[in-house]
């Protein structure tokens, strides 16, 4: 299958600021992608490059297996903020939509509409945060894409508009074999809806992979104070904290820690990112830290 995103030291700079440096990955298809990190640290750079938006400045990127360019009928994209268009009613995005996509899917529209109880005679401008994300979540699927790019599309949604939102996406991904990537900063509901993730802190990747995967290789170690260059082969430390007397270490790991001097535990999704932070020296975690 086709991977949904491959970057090859894709750059992009702003003047002599760089927003996304050497970025290479492979998302496969068929994923619901969580892309995690601090303010600032390229998220939605990677995503509009992504959708076409914006052009790297070195390096590649191809999407569904071509240059991506905007418009594509293959790509559907909330960008932050979920804008839409003030003065227009649900009825007349919807008719744009229609306008703008030759796939459009006006049964499903129109059934999301219906489901979630929106008025098509109501002015988007009137329309709370959460129904506005609701809004613009409809006319991206409506599109049928095979990729859908979200930026942050819960970060104005209170928890319980949050939760019907993001089982709404579950569903529609599971049903319709859409691959999705998804910024937030809120791990904790990546945790629950996503397969895959992706860190990125200051313009760099610092770690991507399937989430159990990352969870059954992320452990923390608890012992007497030591070197963590000791640990041996095949160890990454990612973190390392120490006191006098003991040492605790984030360390990814395909191989059993069997030193019994060692305490081990499992980490949950927001242990691992937040280590990963740590490793950059970043500052900015509060959101991350943010919870449901
Ligand atoms: N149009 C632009 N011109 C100049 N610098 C930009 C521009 N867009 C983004 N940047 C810079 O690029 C870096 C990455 O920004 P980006 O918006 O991709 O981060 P982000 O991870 O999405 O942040 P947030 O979580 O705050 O939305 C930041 O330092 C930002 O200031």
């Amino acid at each position: 299958m086709t991977d949904a995103v491959t970057t090859t030291g894709l750059t992009k700079r702003y003047g002599r600021r760089t927003a996304l440096s050497d970025c290479t990955l492979n998302i496969p298809a068929g994923h619901v992608v969580g892309l995690v990190g601090p303010n600032g640290a390229g998220k939605s750079t990677l995503l509009q490059l992504t959708c076409g938006l914006l052009a790297p400045t070195e390096g590649r990127i191809e999407v569904l297996g071509h240059t991506p360019h905007t418009g594509s009928p293959r790509l559907g994209f909330v960008a932050q903020d979920t804008p839409v268009y003030g003065n227009l009613t649900v009825a007349d995005h919807l008719r744009f939509g229609a306008h703008l996509n030759p796939g459009w899917d006006k049964a499903l529209a129109q059934r999301r509409i219906a489901e979630l109880g929106l008025d098509p005679s109501q002015r988007a401008g009137k329309l709370s945060g959460g129904q506005r994300a609701q809004l613009a979540l409809t006319l991206a699927i409506a599109k049928r894409p095979e990729l859908l790019l979200l930026d942050e599309p819960v970060a104005a949604l209170d928890p319980l508009a949050r939760r019907e939102f993001l089982q709404g996406l579950m569903s529609y991904a599971a049903e319709n074999g859409t691959s999705v990537v998804m910024s937030s900063h809120l791990v904790a509901d990546l945790e629950r809806v996503c397969d895959y993730l992706i860190v990125l802190v200051a313009s760099r990747v610092r770690v991507h992979g399937d989430v159990d995967e990352l969870l059954g290789t992320h452990h923390r170690l608890t012992g007497p104070r030591r070197d963590p260059d000791t640990l041996g082969p095949g160890r990454e430390v990612v973190q390392a904290s120490h006191t006098d007397v003991q040492s605790t270490l984030v360390v990814r790991s395909t191989a059993p820690v069997d030193d019994p001097s060692w305490t081990s535990d499992r980490l949950d999704l927001e242990d691992i990112v937040l280590a990963y932070m740590a490793q950059a020296g970043t500052h900015g975690r509060d959101r991350v830290l943010e919870k449901r």
